[in-house]
């Protein structure tokens, strides 16, 4: 359970701004957006009430306007651009300098209309920082999709992928869709990671793979897009080969690997 009572004043300090009306990411973002889902708009820790994905899940309600629900768990060391991803395929901005790191876990809603098919797309955005491991462990349950990032100019962040592959594992649904984002592909020189490693990797643990930049827009849409393709086909399974594989690295499966980009 969350216990503002055991922060230190520097948690204390960002505690202060994540628990504002606004989440951290929205810091730079005009103050109401009218196709805001106001019940659902914030979710700070703790959320008393993360939706249920056996009430929500492959129901649309009428009044939303949506025929597949997912929750989808950015993820990935802090610093790798995860809040930025998320504000980038929001609202379209990218979030330049004074980086704060996320405290806690926020949450974001956005549909997406795939092959016809409208999908929400319920979008949290944890901290990467170690010290909230266990507040996110928490969330990973109940979540349909990961987006599993790092950073192409940090080596480490990269290096930690396996790991985060083993909480996965350990913490999530067998079925969980993940997709790995090899992030900030615009950095040019900066370029500590190889697309080829990445692309690597994600074949190793059978995950689609692709490189992004929430600083360009790069492959931002098209993650999600992913995404939402991989859980309406799995909310109507009608063509087995269209599901997504869990994230072990699988001997037999080894040849063939999810879309790469
Ligand atoms: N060049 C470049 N910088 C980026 C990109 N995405 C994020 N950044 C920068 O990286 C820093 C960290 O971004 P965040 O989105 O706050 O990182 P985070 O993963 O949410 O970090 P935590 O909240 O600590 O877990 C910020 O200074 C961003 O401006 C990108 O695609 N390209």
């Amino acid at each position: 359970m969350w216990n503002p009572h055991s922060l230190d004043n520097r948690q204390m300090e960002k505690r202060v701004v994540v628990g504002r009306v606004r989440p951290t990411w929205a810091r730079n973002l005009p103050e109401a957006r009218e196709d805001d889902d106001k019940s659902e708009e914030l979710g700070v820790m703790p959320h008393s009430d993360p939706p249920s994905p056996t009430e929500t899940w492959n129901q649309g309600k009428q009044d939303e306007k949506y025929d597949v629900f997912g929750k989808v768990m950015l993820l990935g060391d802090s610093g790798v651009g995860k809040t930025c991803m998320l504000v980038r395929f929001r609202d379209g901005t990218f979030l330049a300098g004074n980086y704060i790191s996320t405290v806690g876990i926020d949450f974001r809603n956005k549909v997406v209309t795939v092959d016809g098919i409208k999908v929400k797309l319920q979008i949290w955005d944890t901290a990467g920082q170690e010290r909230f491991r266990s507040v996110t462990h928490a969330y990973y349950r109940d979540a349909h999709a990961l987006l599993l990032l790092y950073d192409v100019t940090n080596k480490i962040s990269f290096d930690n992928i396996r790991a985060w592959l083993g909480e996965i594992r350990e913490y999530a649904q067998d079925d969980v869709v993940i997709m790995l984002l090899g992030n900030k592909s615009d950095s040019g020189l900066e370029r500590a990671v190889r697309r080829e490693e990445g692309q690597r990797l994600a074949r190793e643990y059978q995950v689609a793979f692709m490189e992004t930049s929430a600083k360009t827009g790069l492959n931002v849409e098209d993650a999600f897009a992913h995404v939402a393709r991989a859980l309406v086909a799995k909310a109507n399974p009608v063509d087995p080969s269209r599901l997504v594989v869990r994230a072990q690295p699988s001997q037999e499966q080894r040849s063939s690997c999810p879309p790469c980009s």
